[in-house]
């Protein structure tokens, strides 16, 4: 499946069945083969649950939506998102076709090295021990590839060894290895771990210590992804307020993120959000990532904005970096029938590609935030599409709740009290 145009205007006044025939026609299939987006039944099969996790009683819906209009690196691509929270994939779809005149999202990515961490204690000579796992590095790096010889023969498996240090509040010195892994198409963790543990009595012989945690690290700071957009002044008028404002306006508010934890971590909520849904949709591991992302934004001491954003030649720039540790094979990927489905409409064939789209939609979903937050504040296209919400949850037939939704708009007066009041007025 692939779309070659991604601009799909007025996508969210379709109904949802117009909206399926929309997407299929889009990705040049049949509707039939998104069956399983009409059936929850094959959208995860319950047998299929009962082996991915444990204590299976059922399986959980999302709603699963598609952000329009995105251009990444000059390919047009549909995303899916599954997310309860309102506003978000339209806020995506919304930057994306600001940014589509402009050329779009570019992107890179710096190869799928995952961190696999040993820490080492009860070292009696810090010094030989260090010596002696750098005399064998390379007989190290050739056992741990014997552990995983679908991966060496692919072109992965481990490609250094580095040493770290740690002194403990108990006073307790500690040798950190870090196994850099080249995991390929993975998220790398299994692949990882069984390294690190198989590694164990090779390491406690030539450190004399004991081996106390082997496991990655979710700082994946070896396996960043960048985003990148340039949008022209004259693309971001609002209306109120002139592209030129909004420009400025955008980059005050990441720079007070720079400087303001408390700001950051609602800054970076909003990047999460676009990222999450496109995670969850996929069937990957989003606490990983979600760890990953908040180490990285910590990582010089103190917690900052993941995004930059500057102004060049009358033209605003964004640029987010990231760990972004996502597989395309192994964990929920392969297993789950929807999150199938997901990477088929994104036509991924690599842990590259989808990597790649989810920052993309993650610095757009950035840009559409701030851009609000900075010119007419987050309520109005927020609140609006959460009324919906509101008004599904006390209307008793879909007209009414259609007209609750379109009290509370034009009353500007979104909040389930205002709703119940409308309702005992209606006569
Ligand atoms: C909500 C909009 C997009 C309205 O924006 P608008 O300008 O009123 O929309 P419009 O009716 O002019 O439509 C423009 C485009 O937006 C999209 N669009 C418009 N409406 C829909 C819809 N119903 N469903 C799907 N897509 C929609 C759609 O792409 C459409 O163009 P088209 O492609 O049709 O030609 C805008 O106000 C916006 O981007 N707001 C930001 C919303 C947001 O960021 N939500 C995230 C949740 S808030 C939060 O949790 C994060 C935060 C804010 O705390 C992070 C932070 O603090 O940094
Ligand atoms: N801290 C964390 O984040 C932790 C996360 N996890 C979980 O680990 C899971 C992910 O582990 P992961 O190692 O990705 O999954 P898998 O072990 O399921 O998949 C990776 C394996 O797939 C095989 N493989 C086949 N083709 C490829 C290819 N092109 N590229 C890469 N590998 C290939 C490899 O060898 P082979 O065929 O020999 O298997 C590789 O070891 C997720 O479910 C995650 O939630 C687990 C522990 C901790």
């Amino acid at each position: 499946m692939k779309t070659s145009n991604s601009r799909l205007p007025k996508y969210f006044k379709l109904s949802v069945e117009e909206r399926q025939a929309a997407l299929a026609s889009a990705l040049s299939i049949e509707v039939d083969k998104l069956d399983l987006l009409m059936d929850n039944e094959k959208a995860l099969p319950l047998s299929t649950a009962d082996k991915m996790i444990e204590n299976v009683v059922g399986t959980f819906q999302l709603p699963f939506g598609i952000a329009t209009n995105f251009t990444v690196n000059g390919s047009d691509v549909l995303i899916p998102m599954a997310v309860e929270e309102p506003s978000v994939v339209a806020a995506a779809s919304n930057m994306a076709r600001i940014a589509r005149d402009s050329g779009g999202f570019t992107t890179s990515y710096n190869g799928s090295i995952m961190i696999g961490q040993m820490h080492v204690i009860n070292i009696d000579d810090m010094e030989s021990a260090q010596l002696n796992i750098e005399g064998a590095k390379k007989e190290l790096m050739e056992k741990a590839n014997s552990f995983d010889k679908t991966l060496v023969a692919l072109g992965g498996g481990v490609k250094d060894i580095q040493l770290r240090h740690l002194a403990l509040g108990t006073g307790e010195k500690v040798l950190v290895i870090h196994l850099h892994v080249n995991v390929l198409d993975a998220m790398g963790a299994n692949a990882v771990n069984t390294m690190a543990e198989r590694l164990t009595p090779d390491i406690e012989k030539l450190t004399g210590g004991t081996v106390l945690l082997r496991i990655l690290s979710n700082l994946a700071d070896q396996r960043l992804t960048t985003a990148k957009v340039a949008i022209p002044f004259d693309h971001l008028d609002t209306g109120d307020f002139n592209g030129s404002e909004v420009a400025k306006r955008m980059v005050l508010a990441n720079e007070i993120a720079l400087a303001d934890p408390y700001r950051a971590a609602t800054h970076n909520k909003g990047i999460m959000n676009g990222i999450d849904p496109v995670l969850i949709a996929t069937g990957n591991d989003w606490r990983a990532i979600e760890a990953g992302a908040h180490a990285f934004a910590a990582k010089d001491g103190q917690y900052r904005a993941l995004t930059k954003w500057t102004i060049q030649d009358e033209t605003l720039h964004g640029e987010l970096t990231m760990p972004m540790a996502v597989g395309i094979i192994g964990g929920a990927t392969k297993t789950h029938p929807t999150a199938r489905l997901s990477l088929e409409i994104m036509n991924i064939q690599s842990a590259a590609d989808l990597a790649q789209l989810v920052v993309a939609v993650g610095l757009a979903q950035n840009m559409g935030a701030i851009r609000a937050l900075a010119t007419e504040g987050i309520q109005r296209g927020h609140m609006t599409l959460h009324a919906r919400n509101i008004a599904s949850q006390i209307g008793r037939n879909p007209e009414e709740i259609d007209w609750l939704e379109a009290q509370m708009i034009e009353h500007n007066d979104v909040r389930m009290d205002a709703a119940k009041e409308f309702l005992n007025n209606r006569k």
